[in-house]
């Protein structure tokens, strides 16, 4: 194997227009710069600055990707091999012009590689950038003192610290790369370098210049940190980066090397990084789906789309309509009222008009949507998707609909977030191809999908909404059918325990505080106020718990086995639905508003209402408020492990980093429970539900507890306690 891995990673030398030596850098799929390659590196460049013929160097990447970057799985490891920050000096030491020929990516690593050659020539479609922040490190191979070198203050540190990735064009226009072509570049970098040979190389050795600064530099530092501070959302890495860029204002290029590695060797070791790296890993791992019938992504074809439907034109199906024609797909969208139908036309039309611009897409865009009343007009597509509202009897009617109006191989999917795909399935002569797509709101621009099959969904009816996921740029991952799948069946604890909360003495702005502090964008009572408390009271109703189809026994604070909470609904009762109505557990400037203030009222009401109900009011603090919203809702993801809903942790962790903005520097719930340690959080969820009993849910899962009983093995091995091994890592 070692063999093998060692054959097919080098650094392969090769000459051309005889005095120019080829180095390319060879390690599918992506040319990371892994320990053998590191190796491999130093011998062949020291055999092209050693042999007297050859007078320039090209470095280029095998198969058109320049290089993809350090080997992340190394970090987890120790470092050994040739260190990139001495290969990189040789490099820009060597007294013959070395020119890149960027094609693909030239990324973390690889970009650091490319900053140490004199020159840079990119392909048009080549992107380059330093996404080392996302991955909770900073460039240490002297990336964070070379490129603000290179080009200015501002778009170094921006580059630097968000880890945003540059079109070739873009990098050609802030002066990263020296050349954009659209033909071979390769081919231009070799008659670039042949051109350049002998010509002096002084200036372009990066660490040889000073860092070019704005006028007032501090000011603008501290106004960067600032910044920083306020959009990080609790991660260190942006930080980190931004001293780092500092010391190349203020200090040598080798004191600044020596921040780097110091500020790297910090961060590598935090638990931000492993949760990030984990979840590098994570999100690829989503796309090897598998369902326990054995199907898996491996052994399944997709179907192809020509052109697709969706059926209720309401905020979700027009996100979905624009979604899939920003991924190429034509689409027919029907609704059943006229009214109905010109307004959704009128919004998805300015909403492609809007893309259109952004994203300069051809005006062919724009009349790949078609708008109809008429259903037999489904007979034309492939894949319908079903967008009306959460309720499961005008769903049925719908798809018995389909059954009969659409093409007999039709993919049906329902948009539905919590139903039962089965019980929708029923009514069709083709159950098999049944799926539920869950689209996140608004459905054009959020990442995640959750594919949901149901028994009788077939492979391809999976692989086909998976592979829609990914021409829709969206990370699909594929659950099982319960209710509320696998997203909102956790996050239902998460909001219960919220309002008990609330019940037994906290207020909505010392909730949110401390999830916002946690890294949560916005806390559970601002995201109800913005979606609309009404959304949650409908859910209510269609499962019996409140109104008019209320199940019968229970009380006023008991339903359906366990404590309930009422607040919201009598908050719906009162107008109190948030934003649109200007009220919600905040208050509103107006009906629409969106700055949250301080609601008098509902302190008001919540003093009587606990009162009015015999409950002892107590000190929640922010410990307590953190660990009762999220070990429960972490607790429910153990059962979904358990019962299989979910194939592995890490789709549970992507399901809550793409759709629920759980702070990636946490990993996810999962990682996050393992990072905790998972006999706290055993501990605690003992603790509450003996003080709370009739929380049941607050009652730890057997499986969190045979894995704690284990020893609390790490997350990769947890597939091996349940019935068969899951993890994909
Ligand atoms: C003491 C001083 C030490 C200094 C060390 C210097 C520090 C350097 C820091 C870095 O360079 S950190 C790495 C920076 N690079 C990245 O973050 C790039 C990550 N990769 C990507 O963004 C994408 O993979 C891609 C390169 C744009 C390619 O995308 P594509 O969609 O074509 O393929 P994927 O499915 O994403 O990837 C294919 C395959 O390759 C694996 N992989 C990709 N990049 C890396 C990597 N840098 N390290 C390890 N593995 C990588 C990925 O996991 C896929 O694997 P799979 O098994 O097929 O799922």
């Amino acid at each position: 194997m070692t063999q093998t891995l060692a054959a097919a990673t080098m650094a392969a030398y090769r000459r051309a227009a005889g005095c120019i030596a080829v180095i390319t850098l060879t390690n599918p799929p992506v040319n990371t710069l892994s320990y053998l390659l590191r190796e491999s590196f130093y011998e062949t460049f020291r055999r092209a600055n050693a042999d007297a013929e050859v007078k320039a160097i090209v470095i280029c990447g095998a198969d058109g990707k320049f290089c993809g970057g350090a080997d992340i799985k190394e970090f987890a490891g120790k470092f050994s091999g040739p260190s990139l920050v001495a290969l990189i000096d040789d490099v820009e030491q060597s007294k013959k012009p070395v020119v890149a020929a960027i094609e693909g990516m030239a990324l973390g690593g690889g970009l650091e590689l490319a900053l140490g050659c004199h020159y840079r020539i990119a392909h048009t479609k080549a992107q380059v950038g330093f996404p080392e922040v996302t991955l909770g490190l900073l460039p240490a191979a002297g990336g964070s003192q070379r490129l603000p070198r290179l080009i200015t203050l501002t778009s170094a540190l921006e580059l630097i610290t968000t880890g945003r990735r540059i079109s070739a064009p873009e990098a050609l226009k802030l002066g990263i790369v020296d050349k954009v072509t659209d033909k071979n570049a390769l081919d231009m970098a070799i008659d670039f370098a042949r051109d350049i040979i002998g010509k002096p190389l002084e200036s372009r050795r990066l660490s040889l210049r000073t860092t070019p600064c704005p006028p007032d530099v501090e000011s603008f530092l501290d106004e960067a940190l600032a910044s920083i501070r306020k959009h990080s959302r609790g991660a260190i890495a942006p930080l980190a980066c931004l001293q780092a860029v500092r010391a190349s204002v203020y200090s040598t290029f080798d004191e600044g090397l020596k921040k780097e590695q110091e500020l790297f060797k910090m961060l590598l070791t935090s638990g931000q990084a492993r949760a990030l790296q984990y979840s590098f890993f994570a999100q690829r791992a989503t796309k090897k789906w598998s369902m326990p019938s054995g199907a898996t992504w491996k052994n399944t074809s997709a179907r192809p789309l020509r052109k697709a439907a969706v059926i209720g034109l309401g905020t979700m199906g027009r996100g979905i309509t624009v979604a899939l024609i920003k991924a190429g797909i034509p689409v027919i969208a029907v609704e059943m009222g006229l009214k109905q139908l010109e307004a959704g036309k009128t919004v998805i039309m300015s909403m492609l008009e809007k893309e259109f611009k952004k994203k300069q897409l051809t005006k062919a865009y724009r009349e790949m949507a078609a708008f109809t009343l008429d259903l037999a007009k489904l007979q034309e597509v492939d894949l319908v998707v079903e967008a009306v509202f959460e309720n499961m009897s005008l769903k049925k009617q719908i798809f018995q609909q389909l059954s009969s109006l659409c093409s007999a191989d039709a993919i049906l999917c329902t948009n539905t977030s919590t139903l039962d795909i089965d019980e929708i399935a029923s009514v069709t002569t083709t159950p098999h191809l049944v799926v539920g797509m869950h689209f996140f709101a608004p459905a054009h621009v959020m990442k995640l999908l959750e594919v949901i099959y149901g028994p009788r969904t077939s492979p391809t009816a999976v692989a086909t909404a998976m592979q829609l996921a990914q021409q829709m740029e969206k990370v699909g991952v594929v659950v099982g059918n319960c209710n509320g799948f696998v997203g909102n069946r956790m996050f239902k604890l998460y909001a219960e325990q919220a309002y008990f909360l609330l019940e037994e003495g906290a207020i909505p702005e010392q909730v949110d505080q401390v999830l916002e502090d946690f890294g949560f964008p916005m806390g559970i009572f601002k995201v109800s106020d913005l979606s609309g408390l009404d959304i949650e009271w409908k859910i209510r109703q269609e499962q019996g718990l409140t109104g008019p189809k209320q199940i019968p026994g229970g009380s006023f604070r008991h339903r359906a086995g366990g404590r309930y909470s009422p607040l919201l609904d009598i908050l719906c009762e009162r107008g109190y639905l948030g934003q649109k109505t200007g009220q919600g557990w905040y208050l509103y400037e107006k009906p629409g508003g969106r700055v949250p203030t301080f609601n008098l009222w509902l302190h008001k009401f919540l003093e009587e209402y606990r009162e009015l109900h015999g409950i002892q009011k107590h000190y929640v603090g922010q410990d307590e408020i953190l660990e009762r919203c999220l070990y429960p809702l972490i607790n429910m993801g153990f059962h979904i492990l358990e019962e299989r809903i979910a194939a592995s942790p890490e789709d549970i962790d992507i399901i809550y980093v793409f759709g629920y903005s759980w702070p990636r520097h946490w990993g996810g719930p999962m990682f996050y429970a393992s990072m905790v340690g998972l006999p706290r959080v055993l501990d605690k969820l003992n603790y509450y539900h003996e003080i709370h009993p009739d929380i049941p849910t607050l009652e730890p899962s057997s499986l969190l507890k045979k894995l704690v009983a284990n020893g609390s093995p790490p997350i990769g091995t947890w597939g091996a306690f349940i019935k068969e091994h899951n993890s994909k890592l």
